[in-house]
């Protein structure tokens, strides 16, 4: 990757840790042309109570307790609680069953959503938000700040099935489905967004060869995860029918840490909140005037990822995680 003589990117990772998040939260500490000035959690993976403490365990164990801990909201925005966990797919703990002892550290007092608002209006148009799970937390700021989405840099949203079958079902990538109401809000809001889906995510594999390499690496992240990925690995397996495991969360990070590693292209996105798509993502590439007003008509753009530099972005992975 280039070097740039500029200040590194503060980037803000929202996430519900997840085997993946953790990857990608290691990958983030290990990458210089990033500061990571603060994690905030959100249900998904696992319950927000769960999130913040695995948030937090994890920095401990990459010995940066000087981060920031935000705690998200426990509820979707229009205060749903018929929350979908996938304990089958990162384990009942949400990092791979390893009954880690719960972390030292607590969360600061401010809310996600308060601290995503103030760390904003700091540093005007600066601010990365990576955000890794649904997108309530995100939408909460923009509601609770209506120059949010003006104040914040970019937001990377690790969501959405572009033109493929989703995740949770045929319609509906995982993160969406999480929190449909609040995907629509965050892609209509005017903030520069830029979604990275399954689409792009499933074309990113470590595959067994690869975890083979980061556990004889000797690197301290690598070895973590090594132990907290075999859950995962059998989640693919079961699901997918492969000896690998997709790299969702580490993709959209390093996508915000190094643009270049993807191709992308602009249109309307919209979100279906209710009935058998709910969570659908549709996108509207605007090539077609149509005669009637629509749902898309004067909705501001977003981008949309749709290539990737696979391997590049697995040997960055690789290095990052095994020089730790
Ligand atoms: O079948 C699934 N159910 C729930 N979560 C999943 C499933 N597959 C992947 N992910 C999780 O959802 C995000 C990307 O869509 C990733 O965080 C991934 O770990």
């Amino acid at each position: 990757m280039e070097t740039t003589l500029q200040p590194p990117k503060k980037i803000i990772i929202d996430t519900d840790p997840g085997i993946d998040d953790a990857m990608a939260i290691f990958v983030a500490l290990r990458s210089p042309e990033v500061e990571v000035i603060g994690l905030t959690t959100i249900y998904g993976n696992v319950c927000t109570t769960l999130a913040t403490r695995n948030a937090l365990h994890l920095l401990e164990v990459a010995g940066r307790t000087d981060i920031p801990v935000a705690e998200g909201s426990h509820v979707t925005i229009t205060k749903g609680t018929k929350l979908r966990r996938a304990d089958f797919v990162h384990g009942a703990d949400g990092l791979g069953n390893q009954n880690f002892p719960p972390p030292e550290g607590k969360p600061i007092e401010q809310s996600a959503a308060a601290f995503l608002v103030q760390k904003a209006n700091l540093y005007p148009g600066k601010v990365t938000v990576v955000a890794l799970g649904p997108l309530t937390n995100i939408a909460l700021a923009i509601q609770l700040d209506p120059a949010f989405a003006k104040n914040i840099g970019q937001i990377v949203v690790l969501g959405g099935a572009f033109a493929v079958n989703g995740s949770v079902n045929p319609a509906a990538e995982t993160n969406i489905f999480g929190d449909p109401d609040a995907a629509d809000i965050v892609f209509t809001s005017g903030a520069d967004v830029l979604a990275v889906g399954i689409n792009v995510t499933h074309q990113v594999v470590l595959t067994d060869t690869d975890r083979d390499k980061l556990a004889q690496s000797g690197g301290k992240f690598a070895h973590y995860l090594c132990k907290i990925l075999d859950v995962y690995f059998s989640y693919h397996h079961d699901s997918y029918c492969m000896r690998g495991v997709y790299l969702h969360d580490p993709t959209a990070l390093l996508a915000a840490v190094n643009p270049s590693l993807i191709t992308y292209t602009e249109g309307i996105v919209r979100v279906q909140t209710i009935g058998i798509t709910r969570g659908l993502t549709l996108f509207y590439n605007k090539q077609k005037r149509f005669a009637e007003v629509t749902e898309w008509s004067d909705k501001p753009s977003v981008k949309v990822a749709v290539t990737v530099d696979a391997p590049s972005v697995l040997k960055l992975v690789m290095e990052r995680l095994t020089n730790s």
